[in-house]
């Protein structure tokens, strides 16, 4: 069952066209990634089903809400993470906890909820002596603390140092194992690969793509990648000769075969035809990065 429809959304800041026609819709229960370039117009749709901003065409639905008409409705259904900004300096976690609580008609016990999110000590520890990781970890509590169906987190763990970034990860799951749907921004191809069930990219304001991350993949492109340190010198003309190579490129004292279908076997026959041993041989498939690039043109970093 759909619980976010968004169709044909339309907005413009001036001249600038900023969401040129986007549609998806985001099933109960499941992680939905929106992932772009910058200035791809991901927080601009955000906004709009936050009903934060008002799109010149098209129709949002959260909930079976209106986001522009049921705004009192709508943040006991929708949960936004907040801004780091947005929350005074000398706040308490658990002032925080308990005035956002004060806010819905059927919130959560938030002294159960920071345990969930491992803040307990830090209940009278003001917002500004909290780590990155725990401020974001606030925020998300603040965006669950009204015990809504769908939570909307916007650059999650940008900031975080990598174990951080996991843990997050593992809370996020455990988030919609509880029952809440996710909609989440990133940047991270690894984070988008590891924990959307279905992902939009999205580019110039169109959704280009919107597919499983395995989906994502497979449509871009079957091609595999052979890394190796060839034993003998070796001609590329008699790798690039074979139809399953597309291209050899030497990185340092390796070489990268790129290719389709049987790969690994034409390359290491013809390897054996000219008595050269591959060294540390790997054989790497096609990544959601390749795939992103193939499909914007782009890196999502550059
Ligand atoms: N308030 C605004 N006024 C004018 N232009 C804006 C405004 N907000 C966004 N834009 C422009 O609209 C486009 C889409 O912006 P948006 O913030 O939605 O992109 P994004 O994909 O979230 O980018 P990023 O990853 O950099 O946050 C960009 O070209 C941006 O410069």
């Amino acid at each position: 069952m759909a619980i976010i429809e968004v169709d044909n959304l339309v907005k413009r800041y001036g001249d600038h066209l900023a969401l040129n026609g986007v549609s998806f819709t985001v099933e109960q229960g499941e992680i939905f990634g929106i992932l772009g370039p910058n200035g791809a117009g991901k927080t601009t749709t955000v906004e709009c089903i936050e009903g934060l901003r008002t799109p010149d065409a098209g129709t949002v639905q959260v909930c079976g809400l209106d986001p522009q008409r049921d705004t009192t409705e709508l943040p006991e259904s929708l949960g936004a993470q907040l801004q780091e900004s947005e929350l005074p300096e000398k706040l308490t976690v658990g002032e925080a906890m308990e005035l956002y609580a004060s806010f819905y008609r059927a919130p959560v016990d938030w002294r159960e909820l920071i345990g969930v999110l491992n803040l307990t000590d830090k209940t009278g520890t003001q917002f500004r002596r909290l780590s990155g990781g725990q401020k974001q970890r606030l925020s998300i509590a603040l965006a669950l603390v009204g015990n809504p169906r769908v939570a909307v987190l916007d650059e999650l763990t940008t900031g975080l140092d990598p174990q951080a970034r996991r843990d997050t990860w593992d809370l996020i799951e455990s988030i919609r194992d509880r029952g809440t749907t996710i909609l989440m921004v990133t940047h991270f191809m690894e984070e988008a690969e590891r924990l959307c069930d279905r992902i939009a990219v999205i580019d110039s304001g169109r959704v280009v793509a919107l597919d499983t991350p395995s989906g994502l993949i497979s449509a871009v492109d079957e091609r595999q990648r052979i890394r190796f340190r060839p034993s003998a010198p070796l001609d590329h003309a008699v790798l690039t000769a074979l139809p399953e190579v597309h291209a050899v490129e030497r990185a340092g004292v390796q070489l990268v075969v790129t290719g389709t279908g049987n790969l690994l076997h034409a390359v290491t026959s013809v390897l054996a035809r000219h008595h050269v041993v591959a060294g540390d041989l790997r054989v790497e498939q096609t990544s959601l990065d390749d795939a992103f690039v193939a499909l914007t043109g782009r890196s999502i970093n550059s």
